[in-house]
């Protein structure tokens, strides 16, 4: 069967190629991608799967906040960081999809905590096909008559044999970034190739290319593309992830993050209004 399911994991599976993905129903998070034969999500071998914390690896879902929470309102400054998305017990919603061209489910998100009081929907449709996995946050504003503020990004923790051999293409020269390292410097992006030479956290705003390839210096890598999505997180940690008690010695040498969001600024859904956030991974 090509999409099987127990109490904690959806699998599916494309059988012509091989490809395989898992989803934990904790956060919706994609926990396994293997195409070619090869894992192409790092999961640190350190992660709780318990559901007691977010899961370290794979694509979280980051919603309704991206980072630490803001000052204001009351009720999206009471949050954790990143927000609840990646630790709600999230459900299947249908089978979309399940044909040689692909394989592609929906699930749905539980209503917010209590302490959150907006109406929306939020629904995640994962397709895996051949050579390529979509992840597509698809979020309505079902409220009558208020604004629903957010922000939203996919955490995808692309599997690498060594994060110090990257070369990062695809940021257009000009586009603003702010450096988490030099606490939150505004800075501007001066085209070229980015590498991974020390802790890096850098969130670029408005990537016009929409498009970012990562070349692994071992003859692979991978493109992410997005839609709906403006901006672009690239976050490895490096001997920093040390003090993560969550992450694997070392595991930081085995990934990196190229995240699509929408996370400079808070986006607002009008009443009845939908929003589309979509990254397409391929295998380079
Ligand atoms: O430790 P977490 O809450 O999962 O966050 C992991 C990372 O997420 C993003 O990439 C942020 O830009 C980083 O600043 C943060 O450290």
């Amino acid at each position: 069967m090509p999409v099987t399911q127990n109490e904690k994991t959806i699998t599916l599976k494309h059988e012509q190629s091989g490809s395989s993905v898992e989803i934990y129903f904790f956060g919706a998070t994609v926990t396994s991608w293997i195409q070619g034969g090869k894992e192409r999500m790092f999961l640190s071998s350190k992660s709780t799967l318990d559901a007691s914390k977010p899961i370290r690896g794979g694509i979280p879902v980051v919603f309704p906040i991206f980072g630490p929470p803001p000052s204001s309102p009351p009720e999206y400054a009471a949050l954790s960081q990143h927000g609840f998305a990646r630790t709600q017990t999230w459900t299947l919603d249908k089978i979309l999809m399940d044909r040689e061209e692909g394989i592609s489910v929906r699930l749905l998100a539980p209503p917010p905590p209590a302490s959150f009081n907006h109406s929306y929907k939020l629904a995640y449709v994962i397709t895996l096909a051949p050579h390529q996995l979509v992840t597509d946050l698809h979020l309505t504003n079902t409220s009558s008559s208020e604004n629903f503020i957010f922000q939203a990004l996919l955490h995808n923790y692309l599997a690498v044999p060594d994060a110090n051999k990257l070369q990062i293409t695809g940021l257009d020269k000009g586009v603003d970034y702010k450096d988490k390292v030099l606490g939150g410097k505004l800075c501007t992006w001066e085209g070229g190739v980015l590498t991974i030479e020390g802790e890096t956290d850098r969130v670029y705003q408005k990537v016009p290319s929409q498009e970012i390839k990562v070349d692994d210096g071992a003859g692979s890598g991978f493109k992410v593309r997005f839609r709906g999505f403006e901006d672009c997180t690239i976050w490895n940690p490096q001997e920093k992830g040390k003090s993560m008690a969550d992450m694997e010695d070392g595991g930081w040498d085995r990934y990196i993050c190229i995240e699509p969001g929408f996370v400079r600024e808070f986006k607002s859904l009008k009443p009845g209004e939908e929003f589309l956030g979509q990254q397409v991974i391929t295998v380079l």
